[in-house]
């Protein structure tokens, strides 16, 4: 990528989190219990999580934050940043580019937010209506919703400032619409829409945008999105900061670094690695792309045992709060149907979420598994990365992804911010360098040796199916 790596700064130590005084504790105004946002959570902070933070304290920061900006991070309950804040707030504040490869649910959010924020503090006069000044581009709808509320508590400081979020889902025309009545300086959204936008809008003016950030750029690209970024980008001035934000790395995303990004500082966090005794040594590597939280498993089973294994594993876990990955919407739809009709699994609660549902029906059941305490998404990859979601402690990869990058992007739905989770991966006999290759590309998986025997439910999962096909 051409760029230097900037070190990242040590992580708070067990002694500073137990010690004297009890740290990021919120005092004050913001003690009061807050509305929690859909996607976010404000929890006291916990020794574990204080494990995820570092000793830098936002109003440490240098160049300093505004007062504004701080008083919206104590209101929020941020007191330390953690590592990618730490390293990534000074760089953006400080007129560079960078480019960050981090942990999932590292805090990558306030690391753009805040210094974007912060930027558009400084702009003076204010921006006329149709001036916009920062664009944050993330790959999913429900991404750039969840970063959008996030914003909001920072956005609040800038008066005369107007954020949008566009989305696709929602009817072009009543963006245009608002964009034309009401103006727009910040846009939060996806590619797509933003591009047609871009496209209907000729009043938009660029030339003086000051912030770019390219959130989950590898999955940007992965979903066939650099048609669209390279039209935008083509249309903002040279003269900007520009973010980009990856938890993986690929070869494309050096491509758009390269491209879209002047002399970056590259910021790496990575957790430490669990010690595997079973990890070959050549394999053993000081830092794991996964957070170290996440006790992560993997689980050899015959395909006609697969169903009754799943259902086992879901009545042995009913009191947690948990994600099924599956490979097509297809199978979302399908294992939504019949899991429900299981006798074994009355009482817990069954929610699927795909990228064929309508926009509406995705927003409800996310907004209903996020408020549940325990129960059960089944889901495609619309929500393998970057979402937030409020306590989800078990992960369950019942179809495996092809590819490494999606995998750590699923796994990274829990173990949040320091916290513990637990992950496991269905695969079949005879697909053991699967796990091998997960091991090379730094992801620790440990073997679950067969569950007792899970009672037989395939018998079970046919009549259900036939009963809802005779309905
Ligand atoms: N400095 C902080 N102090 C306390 N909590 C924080 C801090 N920064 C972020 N968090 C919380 O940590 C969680 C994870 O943050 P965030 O969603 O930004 O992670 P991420 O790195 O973008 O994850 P992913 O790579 O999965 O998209 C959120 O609940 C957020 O509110």
């Amino acid at each position: 990528m051409g760029c230097g790596t900037r070190p990242i700064c040590p992580l708070q130590s067990p002694q500073d989190v137990n010690g004297g005084r009890q740290r990021g504790l919120r005092k004050g105004k913001s003690n009061r219990r807050r509305k929690a946002p859909l996607f976010c959570r404000r929890t006291m902070v916990s020794p574990n999580l204080n494990r995820a933070l570092t000793n830098t304290r936002f109003s440490d920061l240098n160049p300093a934050l505004s007062d504004p900006v701080l008083d919206a991070l104590k209101e929020g309950g941020f007191d330390y940043c953690t590592p990618v804040q730490a390293a990534t707030i000074p760089l953006l504040c400080g007129y560079k580019d960078v480019a960050v490869d981090a942990a999932t649910g590292s805090g990558e959010t306030l690391a753009f937010v805040v210094p974007l924020v912060e930027i558009l503090r400084r702009v003076s006069p204010a921006p006329k209506p149709q001036q916009v000044l920062g664009i944050i581009i993330s790959p999913t709808r429900e991404l750039s919703s969840q970063i959008y509320h996030v914003a909001k508590l920072f956005i609040a400081t800038l008066s005369n400032l107007k954020s949008l979020l566009l989305v696709g889902g929602g009817d072009v025309k009543a963006d245009v619409k608002k964009i034309e009545e009401d103006g727009a300086n910040l846009l939060i959204g996806t590619p797509s829409r933003l591009h047609d936008i871009m496209e209907r809008v000729d009043d938009l003016d660029f030339r003086n945008l000051e912030v770019l950030i390219l959130d989950e750029a590898d999955r940007l690209l992965d979903m066939g999105f650099q048609k669209q970024l390279n039209a935008i980008i083509s249309r903002l001035p040279k003269l900007r900061r520009t973010g980009l934000f990856s938890a993986t790395q690929t070869e494309a995303v050096q491509e758009l670094a390269k491209a879209g990004l002047r002399n970056p500082v590259r910021a790496e966090v990575r957790a430490e690695m669990k010690s595997l005794g079973d990890l070959g040594s050549s394999q053993h590597s000081a830092s794991s792309k996964t957070p170290s939280g996440l006790h992560l498993e993997y689980f050899e089973c015959e395909a006609d045992k697969k169903p009754s294994e799943l259902v086992d594993l879901l009545v042995k876990n009913k009191s947690r709060k948990t994600i099924i990955y599956f490979m097509t919407c297809a199978c979302v739809d399908y294992w939504g149907v019949v899991l429900p009709q299981l006798s074994v699994l009355k009482g817990l609660s069954l929610i699927s979420l795909h990228g064929k549902m309508k926009q509406n029906a995705r927003e409800k059941a996310l907004a209903k598994f996020t408020s549940l305490t325990s129960g059960v998404l089944l889901c495609t990859d619309v929500d393998a990365r970057g979402l937030d979601i409020l306590g989800v402690d078990y992960i369950v990869q019942y179809d495996p992804p092809q590819d490494p990058n999606v995998f750590i992007h699923r796994v990274g739905r829990t173990a949040r911010l320091g916290r513990q989770g637990h992950g496991i991966v269905f695969y079949y006999l005879r697909e053991e360098a699967y796990v091998e290759f997960l091991r090379i590309r730094r992801v620790p998986l440990e073997e679950r040796k067969s569950i007792d025997d899970a009672p037989d439910v395939v018998s079970q999962v046919f009549v259900s199916v036939l009963k809802k096909l005779n309905n």
